[in-house]
């Protein structure tokens, strides 16, 4: 399945009775990147998983290409083509790392293990090593391998560096652009890193309390420094 455009149009969402997201509204081109950025506990998070049906909608519309996914469950959310790697990393710690890839081939060929088995070698190097033997860089290319095995027109990666050594980001994120420049999934990126979020991506949402503060080029927010620190309370570079 080629890329999708991801709109979302006034997303209102939360857990239960609490609301956390309201007027979310933004839309990334089949094949763009789009970062997304804010302090802790404003709610990006809850945003990426508010795309994949796991909160509790509250109002407005998510559509993949054509589609309007609003309605759907989860599963069928995925199956339409939305991929999410949560913060969580999701590993199976008490499965060898060829058998959580082989939960997301979903019926498919072994022989598309070696497409993600290329792009990350160290987890073709530890095939049959347990979940639980895994680092955090690894457990995290695991979650990232699972989810692309499924082929997901559209990509959400929550934090995908959180945790991990510099040397390990770099070769990370160097997959994840490649990833993105192949212009085969449209890419959204949560990230605190915001040195490593703005050079992913030229499109980059603020999220403050819930709300879309700031949108626009990476490139002003990377000019203006007391844009960033009004905005994120840290200063880059
Ligand atoms: N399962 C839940 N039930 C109720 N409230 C929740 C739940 N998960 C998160 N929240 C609340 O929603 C708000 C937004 O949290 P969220 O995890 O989306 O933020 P975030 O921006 O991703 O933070 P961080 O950068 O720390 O990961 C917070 O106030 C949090 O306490």
């Amino acid at each position: 399945m080629p890329a999708a455009r991801l709109e979302v149009e006034r997303l209102a969402a939360g857990y239960g009775s609490v609301s956390i997201l309201s007027d979310i509204s933004f839309a990334v081109p089949a094949g763009g990147r789009l970062t997304v950025l804010g302090r802790n506990g404003v709610g990006k998070t809850t945003l990426l998983a508010s795309l994949m049906g796991l909160t509790t909608h509250k109002g407005g519309a998510v559509r993949l290409g054509d589609r309007d996914v609003t309605g759907l469950r989860t599963f069928a959310r995925a199956a339409a083509g939305l991929g999410y790697v949560p913060q969580t990393r999701d590993v199976f710690r008490s499965l060898t790392v060829e058998e959580n890839l082989f939960t997301g081939l979903k019926g498919r060929p072994r022989t598309e293990l070696e497409s993600v088995y290329a792009m990350f070698p160290r987890l073709a190097e530890r095939r049959n090593h347990g979940g639980m033997q895994l680092s955090g860089g690894e457990q995290q290319m695991l979650s990232l391998a699972r989810t692309l095995l499924g082929k997901p027109q559209v990509l959400l990666l929550d934090e995908p560096l959180e945790g991990l050594a510099p040397v390990i980001c770099d070769q990370l994120m160097e997959t994840i652009v490649k990833l993105a420049q192949s212009g085969e999934m449209t890419v959204v990126l949560v990230e605190q890193q915001i040195e490593r979020a703005l050079d992913f991506a030229d499109d980059v949402m603020v999220i403050e309390r819930g709300r879309i503060v700031w949108q626009g080029q990476g490139a002003q927010l990377r000019a203006d420094r007391e844009l960033v620190d009004s905005l994120l309370g840290v200063g880059i570079g």
